[in-house]
């Protein structure tokens, strides 16, 4: 074998820097901190309440107090970002989804309410259809196909609502083409210079969605699928080109999703546009390790772990994972 200045065995040995846990912390290339997650949380009516989810084990639906109570746990965790993805009463959900853009919407109250508790922390939204929408889609559906550009304004309009109620990163998960452009004017004209767009710039149409739309009620409403709109999992220059496009119109931090199966997409993006880059570690993920660990047939605390540092490896600067909380505890030492 022959590298760069390696001398042949025996002279180099790589077990020589693998030899205790204090010369492989040495030589450890990449690290995961608590810095670098996001914590998706789902908010739903009512007061008090911490409901299971039952598809993603120790995941909880929560009221918007007890939002505001995970919201100051994590930031006294030092996780820097909550994301919010509402539970929307199916009375709401509507083919014309204006509870999208009601300022009064659960996402909109919740978002309030961390703000005006003065926690720490940087709170992200969701824009897409979907969470209110009859259909189950992130666009308006007419005569059977998402239509683009009539979904944009109402998007526009729901980022618009996203603003007020004092989001710090929005963070558009729908796909249509032209919404980042279209937000980041608004923004601007609006007088909300400083609002964030972390657009979820490669989002793929992928079967690891099923417990996050249960948890937010959307599997029983979806008919068809998202094939039109979200990515051909055998595609990889596409998702350059929709990050060069969605930066190219206004995007400060660009996604990759789902993450695990995706790397090779984040390391491509990492290494071709040097921006801040992220991976959502998706809700079929989180499911699959908590389902192998709960059986006992996998370590879930070292796999988790382990899944987290693999995306910084991968180039990412941060994730979104339901294992935020859990990570930071055992990244101080509480677990
Ligand atoms: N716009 C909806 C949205 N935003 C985040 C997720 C998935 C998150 C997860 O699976 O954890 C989805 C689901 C979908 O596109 O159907």
């Amino acid at each position: 074998m022959s590298h760069l200045g390696q001398a042949p065995f025996p002279k180099t040995r790589f077990r020589r820097t693998r030899q205790s846990p204090q010369i492989r912390a040495l030589v450890q290339e990449n690290t995961l901190g608590v810095g670098d997650l996001i914590w998706p949380v789902f908010v739903r009516d009512g007061e008090g309440v911490e409901e299971p989810v039952a598809s993603m084990p120790g995941v909880m639906r929560r009221s918007v107090d007890k939002i505001v109570e995970a919201a100051r746990e994590a930031a006294d965790l030092g996780i820097p970002v909550i994301c919010l993805f509402p539970y929307t009463d199916p009375a709401l959900k509507t083919s014309t989804c204006e509870e999208a853009w009601n300022p009064d919407n659960l996402s909109n109250r919740a978002s309030r309410a961390i703000k005006d508790a003065g926690i720490d922390i940087a709170v992200m939204s969701d824009v897409a259809l979907d969470p209110y929408s009859a259909d189950g889609h992130d666009g308006f559906v007419v005569d059977g196909k998402i239509i683009n550009d009539e979904t944009v304004d109402a998007l526009v309009k729901q980022a618009l609502s996203q603003a007020r109620a004092g989001i710090d990163i929005i963070g558009p998960s729908d796909m249509m083409d032209g919404r980042i452009g279209a937000m980041r004017d608004m923004l601007e004209s609006e007088g909300f210079q400083d609002t964030m767009l972390l657009s979820y710039s490669a989002k793929y149409a992928s079967a690891f969605y099923g417990p996050f739309r249960d948890a937010v009620g959307a599997s029983g409403a979806l008919k068809g699928d998202k094939t039109t709109y979200q990515m051909n999992p055998g595609n990889t220059d596409e998702a350059l080109r929709l990050i060069e496009r969605d930066l190219s119109e206004g995007a400060d931090m660009v996604m990759v999703k789902p993450g695990m199966p995706y790397l090779d997409i984040c390391r491509r993006v990492k290494d071709r546009f040097a921006v801040p880059t992220y991976a959502y570690q998706v809700s079929g993920e989180y499911a699959m390790i908590q389902a192998a660990a709960l059986n006992g047939w996998i370590d879930g605390e070292k796999a988790m772990m382990e899944s987290l540092l693999c995306f910084k490896r991968a180039g990412c600067d941060g994730i979104l994972t339901y294992f935020a909380p859990a990570v930071a505890k055992k990244l101080h030492g509480l677990r």
